[in-house]
């Protein structure tokens, strides 16, 4: 496959890692990247190690993502949002010298798509239809290539599917739920499913330990709050950082999840696999350890052609961290929508559709 040049929309945590981990492969060059407060656009290829380093500890992520921000393509300012990790006017992206300030950051980008063949939007989901609308602002400018996200609730899906007509017109692949869980666990899954005629049961069950990497992951570590019992994405969206530690402190650093809701199931539904309602992901975090409090698992509970009942289980060794795997497989799913996209195949794909499909 000839190079592929991508932009990263959203260079928090997740963003910042996807930079990184695509220096490992050779066909990838980042050209565009972009935060709610700057942009960095050089279509021979960014300076990767210099935006890392200058937006080390200083990234711009904040608590939410306010639909006139995200209408307008993000024009909170440094102050008015109080994520941690926000250093004054310098927050994120704006501290490269490769950076530019900007109140629109995503048309800034969108305005250059015809030199970007993916786009990869490691936004927050704290607004249901944020990355759909994103979506739909691309293909408003007529953009042709692929766009993937490492979103994960399940109702998201559905607001992506509304917009496929409008996708496939401007030739756009869209390959949704592509990080971990959904991803590459949902991918996992479809494969494990190939033994049965019939399959009964997908169990997901996670471990993540952030330690060294919750600075970086506050963003995502909201988001998993709002799964617990008592709370949603509003309440979640609405709490202080000291209210999140307070929480933390509560559960001596480590939350349990169960019955979360993780789009693993309607991805799965859609591709055939299983129903949506036989799909369960829970998991484990821990913000005060590196080593996973749980192993990684999937568990997929099938009937064989022969009338076999079976369990097929595909493990994740504890020593790959969270970052590894969200962005090693979402820069995979990345490439096999290229391929797709530069096979003519538009519209709305997940992870378990660009895998086998008995
Ligand atoms: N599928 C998975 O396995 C998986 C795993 C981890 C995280 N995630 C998801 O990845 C996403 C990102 O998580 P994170 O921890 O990197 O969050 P974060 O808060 O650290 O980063 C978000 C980034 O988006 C930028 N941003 C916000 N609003 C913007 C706007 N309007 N315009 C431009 N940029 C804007 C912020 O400035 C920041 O750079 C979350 O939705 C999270 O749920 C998925």
């Amino acid at each position: 496959m000839d190079d592929i040049r991508f932009a990263v929309l959203g260079t928090g945590g997740i963003g910042r890692r996807t930079l990184e981990v695509s220096q490992h492969k050779d066909g990838l060059t980042a050209v565009a990247a972009c935060d709610r407060n700057g942009v960095a656009i050089d279509h021979s290829g960014l300076d990767v190690d210099e935006l890392l380093e200058a937006t080390e500890g200083n990234i711009a992520s904040g608590p939410a993502d306010d639909p006139d921000m995200a209408a307008d393509g993000g024009t909170a300012t440094a102050e008015t949002a109080d994520g941690v990790k926000q250093h004054g006017e310098e927050a994120g992206i704006v501290a490269s010298s490769q950076g530019e300030p900007t109140e629109t950051p995503i048309d800034d980008i969108i305005a250059e798509s015809d030199a970007i063949d993916a786009v990869l939007l490691a936004l927050p989901n704290l607004e249901h239809d944020f990355i759909p609308r994103v979506a739909e602002r691309f293909a408003e400018a007529d953009y042709e290539g692929v766009m993937i996200d490492v979103l994960k609730r399940s109702r998201v899906i559905g607001m992506l599917d509304d917009r496929e007509d409008l996708l496939k017109e401007s030739g756009i692949t869209f390959v949704c739920g592509a990080g971990a869980t959904p991803g590459f666990l949902t991918g996992a899954a479809a494969l494990a499913a190939q033994s049965f005629v019939e399959v009964e049961e997908v169990e997901i069950w996670w471990g993540v330990g952030l330690k060294s990497g919750y600075e970086d992951n506050r963003g995502t570590v909201r988001e998993d709050i709002a799964h617990l019992d008592g709370y949603d994405i509003e309440t979640a969206r609405e709490m202080s950082e000291e209210e999140i530690e307070a929480l933390i402190d509560e559960h001596d650093g480590v939350l349990e999840f169960h019955d979360m809701e993780h789009a693993d199931d309607v991805l799965l539904e859609r591709a055939g696999i299983c129903d949506a309602e036989d799909v369960h992901v829970g998991g484990v975090l821990d913000v005060r350890s590196d080593e996973k409090p749980t192993t990684t698992t999937v568990s997929v509970t099938g009937t064989t052609f022969d009338g076999e009942t079976g369990m097929n289980t595909f493990e994740l060794d504890d020593v790959t961290s969270m970052e590894a795997n969200v962005n090693g497989p979402a820069l995979g799913y990345l490439k096999a929508g290229v391929r797709n996209n530069r096979a003519g195949h538009y519209g709305v794909f997940g992870p378990a559709d660009l895998m086998p499909g008995f």
